[in-house]
């Protein structure tokens, strides 16, 4: 290829590219803090173990100068939000380490809205979410909608893509939503990733999971947060369909002969 030319991202280019950050996240086991909700906590920490990252739960505002500033990556996610515990997500995100936020159930309250929409004023490097959490942000409103559905979705991926693309944009984030495919965008370029299976919907903290997998590989490519988000969300859609081949074979290994 020439110097100049433009790299092609195609599928192989993909897939080298997701196996390099996931060894990376391995080779380095980056620290990520997490100021996650209340269901996710233990599920998001063992995701991280999983990938190679390590974890650490710390909510504490007196302990935010001492310990973000020694994480390569900060993850906050809004599931439980309390007012005990924006003042430390504010903080941690202004700390000025690469960091990622899940605006879970972003709509669910006035109070949860705008909390988002000042978090995301601090520049997140990506915003994860399902498309009716996206939706609402690019909208900025609570909408008195009958099918909203708390932390789970009423909308599909693609619903959402326009408004991702907005809300990137405006925000000057990478945003991802997540679903039967994940889209990924800066605003111009969106990648799609198809990997996962539809259980993964019916799992709790799937999402806060794959948001705090999205910070460790932040944390490895902090240059290039489209990349990182995309490589994750594939990465962790590979796992679910490994996930569900294993389920599949001890199904069949204990059905009646
Ligand atoms: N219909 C689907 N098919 C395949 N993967 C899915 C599907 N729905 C969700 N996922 C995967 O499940 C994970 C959680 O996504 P999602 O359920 O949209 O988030 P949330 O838990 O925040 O609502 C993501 O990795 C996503 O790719
Ligand atoms: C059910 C629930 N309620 C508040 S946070 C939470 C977990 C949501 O997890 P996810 O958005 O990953 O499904
Ligand atoms: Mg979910």
């Amino acid at each position: 290829m020439d110097a100049g030319a433009k790299e092609q991202r195609d599928p192989a280019w993909w897939g080298r590219r997701a196996w390099s950050l996931l060894s990376a996240v391995r080779a380095r086991a980056p620290l990520v803090q997490c100021i996650t909700n209340l269901v996710s906590m233990d599920i998001a920490a063992n995701a991280l173990l999983a990938a190679g990252a390590s974890p650490a739960m710390v909510h504490s505002l007196r302990e935010v100068p001492d310990f973000t500033p020694r994480c390569d990556a900060v993850y906050v996610n809004v599931g439980t939000l309390s007012e005990d515990w924006l003042p430390s997500m504010r903080a941690a995100a202004s700390t000025g380490r690469p960091w990622v936020l899940d605006p879970v159930a972003a709509a669910a309250s006035g109070f949860r809205m705008e909390a988002c929409l000042e978090l995301l004023a601090l520049r997140p490097a990506v915003v994860r979410g399902n498309a009716s959490e996206i939706l609402a942000l690019a909208d900025r409103s609570v909408p008195a909608s009958s099918n909203f559905k708390g932390a789970d979705s009423s909308h599909e991926s693609v619903d959402a893509l326009e408004a991702a693309k907005a809300l990137a944009l405006s925000s000057g984030t990478v945003v991802a939503v997540s679903g039967a495919v994940d889209f990924i965008t800066n605003g111009e370029q969106v990648v799609g990733a198809s990997n996962g299976v539809s259980m993964m919907q019916k799992i709790t903290a799937t999402g806060c999971a794959v948001t705090a997998l999205i910070a460790a590989f932040v944390a490895v490519e902090p240059s290039d947060a489209l990349v990182a988000a995309a490589c994750a969300l594939a990465i962790f859609g590979q796992a679910g369909e490994i996930g569900m081949v294993i389920k599949g074979a001890c199904l069949s290994q204990d059905a009646p002969h």
